[in-house]
């Protein structure tokens, strides 16, 4: 379950007034998720979801949300953020750093068909083609610094090959930064669970909560690697194709990106074997959630270190 922080009806009446966004007919917690508290709320004028920040610091939050709005602005289906009186995103509730956002038709999908892998490729794209643009800078807190970190931290709980492995691993992305690379403002974390269906139609992309500026190509193969996991934890061809096809239709991949692919998907499945074995190792104290098993990232990176010419199948047409 997801909501960490109670909001009691008369908070949240007085809450809304600082916004223009009518009258509070009703709320309701919303147990997916494991990060924030959320509700969904319903005015005489809006459906909104309501997050309270349990774990990110004021300062930085500022960038989330008007990313969020850039992008809705930009005709990127993200949910824009309602302004308070004043003009800010950001408020107080319950002693937590809270904002509303307005609440998004659709569903996700657990288990997406090539069709919908596409989508998501064109509208990655769309994304990236969007965020360039964006104004704000946001240095990344998943990237190699924390990465080798995280080699630090986990040394004790990792056998001796997966210590191996994570060595060799990180000795060799050390070596091929990817600051050359188109850079810009990416999702970060655009897994199945964070965009939302309605029919064959993507309605919307949620959890803005790992942006950061850093290379688009790395941000699709976040996306791939999960969209596109086969039930052992490779990759399944049919829906990779898609989606890379569905990609490069909107924003085509200049040489140095395509030459980078093998080394990105491999960077991406690191960063989320490494941040689910801290999760596991470390859980946050107070949290009721499972953990996600990082043995299927880790499966997937080797997956990627055997097979180094995948990208090139899923770049011809
Ligand atoms: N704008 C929105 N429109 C519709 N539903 C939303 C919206 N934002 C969040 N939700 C719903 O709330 C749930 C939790 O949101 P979210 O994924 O942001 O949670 P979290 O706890 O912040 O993050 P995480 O997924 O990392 O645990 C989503 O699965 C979705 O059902
Ligand atoms: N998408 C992440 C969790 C939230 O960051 C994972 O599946 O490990």
């Amino acid at each position: 379950m997801s909501v960490f922080t109670t909001v009691h009806e008369h908070q949240l009446t007085e809450f809304l007034q600082q916004f223009d966004a009518g009258t509070l007919q009703s709320f309701e917690g919303i147990a997916a998720g494991i990060e924030n508290t959320n509700y969904f709320v319903t005015t005489d004028r809006y459906t909104l979801v309501l997050t309270l920040f349990e774990h990110h610091q004021p300062d930085e939050l500022g960038y989330f949300l008007d990313l969020m709005a850039f992008l809705a602005e930009h005709d990127v289906p993200t949910a824009h953020p309602l302004p308070t009186r004043d003009g800010s995103f950001l408020s107080t509730l319950n002693g937590k750093p809270a904002a509303l956002v307005k609440r998004l038709s659709g569903r996700a999908i657990e288990r997406p068909s090539a069709r919908a892998c596409r989508t998501v490729g064109e509208v990655l794209a769309g994304f990236h083609r969007a965020s360039g643009a964006f104004p704000e800078f946001r240095t990344p807190d998943r990237a190699l610094p924390w990465a080798q970190e995280m080699q630090m931290v986990l040394a004790d709980h990792l056998n001796a090959a997966d210590r191996a492995l994570l060595d060799e691993e990180l000795a060799l992305q050390v070596r091929h930064p990817r600051t050359h690379l188109p850079q810009g403002a990416i999702h970060g974390d655009l897994f199945r669970d964070n965009v939302l269906f309605s029919d064959e139609r993507l309605t919307g992309i949620i959890d803005l909560y790992y942006a950061c500026n850093d290379a688009f190509a790395y941000d699709l193969a976040v996306a791939i690697n999960d969209w596109c996991r086969s039930d052992d934890h490779g990759l399944d061809e049919a829906r990779a194709h898609a989606m890379m096809q569905g990609y490069l239709a909107v924003r085509p991949l200049n040489p140095d990106e395509t030459e980078a692919l093998p080394l990105l998907f491999r960077a991406a499945a690191l960063r989320f074997w490494l941040s689910r074995m801290k999760d596991l190792c470390f859980p946050r104290a107070g949290e009721l959630t499972f953990s996600k098993d990082p043995a299927e990232f880790r499966t997937l990176l080797l997956h990627h270190r055997q097979d180094p010419t995948a990208t090139q199948r899923w770049i011809a047409a």
